[in-house]
């Protein structure tokens, strides 16, 4: 065990005890997951990031890799009341700076008072304060890591499920989490996965059926390629988007996002449906919502806590999409149907537009 410091943006300094050494800098945010530890630390939206845990014991049940959402940590280092040895061995395997025994009820309401922020991590023998202070002073803003696409996309083209007979989807790989691409596969889609920012060309020579914009970190607008995707294809072919992917979709149609003050992190935040009535469970991960849909998209669904566009659907196009993550990894199943949707949406079997809500 070790010294461990975390600086946080306005100058309070944290204690606590060092489990992985090394140093870290990202914004800090929080998520309220009681369970799918695993899955948080390996999604690729978690990029640049300082991830705290408010529920008090993690590592509880294991680490098992058939349930990683990608092939590393992406949080630039971790934070809980406690930590599991096993966990912690995960940690110092993939040097990703880990602190436990401070309390993270003050973390957590630092985040909600301020906001995520910038934050600056020491953890090792002879660390001093002063290098978490240094680490904090070094510390880029989420919004400034305009090129953050390229650490957590693929190189190159991939494709998955050669032998499958459904609809070709073309997946563009923001930060994709695994599960998003087992799920169109399990629905015997073909799915393409595409870098973030590939050439109009290069999709259109697959001939999708769909364009599926995946989640992703950072601020939507750093995005670029992604945008002129959905620009250049929304005429002609329907177009879904998870989380990162609805803020870049409602980007390309005129509509704008907005970085919330410490964003929606758990896997129990309640969404209305607004047609239906219906409430539903979801898993999420996000620090900007959509501001505005624009003309072209009516928000159908909603954050039952603070009204936040948690779903919606184009007007004169075919899009759907989803703020929260139905992929529901590590759960709760509630959201599935929404591949079931999109899939039925890319082959024509389902109209999917929706009628404005003051018509
Ligand atoms: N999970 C995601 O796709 C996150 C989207 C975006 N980076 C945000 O923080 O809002």
């Amino acid at each position: 065990m070790t010294e461990a410091y975390v600086a946080l943006e306005g100058g309070h300094v944290l204690e606590g005890r060092g489990r992985a050494d090394g140093t870290a800098r990202g914004e800090i945010v929080f998520t309220t997951a009681y369970t799918g530890y695993e899955e948080s630390l390996t999604d690729p939206s978690y990029e640049e990031q300082i991830l705290t845990f408010s529920y008090p014991l993690i590592g509880n049940y294991g680490v098992r890799e058939e349930r990683f959402e990608d092939d590393r940590i992406h949080p630039r280092a971790a934070i809980a009341k406690e930590f599991t040895d096993e966990i912690v061995d995960w940690f110092e395997r993939e040097g990703v700076p880990a602190v436990d025994h401070l309390d993270t009820r003050d973390v957590v309401t630092d985040i909600r008072d301020g906001g995520a922020m910038k934050c600056g991590i020491a953890v090792g023998e002879d660390v001093t304060e002063e290098d978490a202070l240094e680490q904090l002073e070094a510390c880029t803003a989420m919004s400034d890591h305009t090129d953050i696409g390229a650490q957590v996309s693929v190189d190159e083209p991939v494709v998955h499920g050669t032998d499958n007979d459904g609809e070709t989807v073309a997946l563009i790989d923001c930060g994709a989490k695994g599960s998003i691409v087992d799920s169109l596969l399990a629905r015997d889609a073909t799915v393409h996965v595409f870098p973030y920012d590939a050439a109009v060309e290069t999709v259109e020579a697959v001939d999708p059926d769909l364009l599926f914009i995946s989640n992703g970190p950072g601020d939507p607008v750093n995005f670029e390629g992604a945008i002129t995707l959905v620009e250049a294809f929304v005429e002609d072919m329907p177009v879904a988007g998870i989380c990162l992917g609805q803020q870049i979709v409602a980007e390309a149609l005129g509509g704008s996002t907005e970085k919330m003050t410490f964003g929606h992190r758990g896997v129990n935040q309640p969404v209305l449906d607004l047609e239906s009535g219906q409430v539903v469970m979801t898993t999420q991960n996000h620090g900007y919502t959509v501001a505005d849909p624009g003309d072209h998209l009516e928000i159908t669904q909603i954050n039952v806590n603070d009204d936040t566009p948690e779903g919606i659907d184009g007007i004169e196009y075919d899009v759907l999409t989803r703020q929260y993550h139905p992929e529901a990894n590590p759960g709760p199943e509630d959201t599935l149907d929404f591949f079931d949707d999109v899939l039925a949406m890319a082959s024509g079997r389902a109209d999917t537009r929706a009628v404005p809500a003051d018509d």
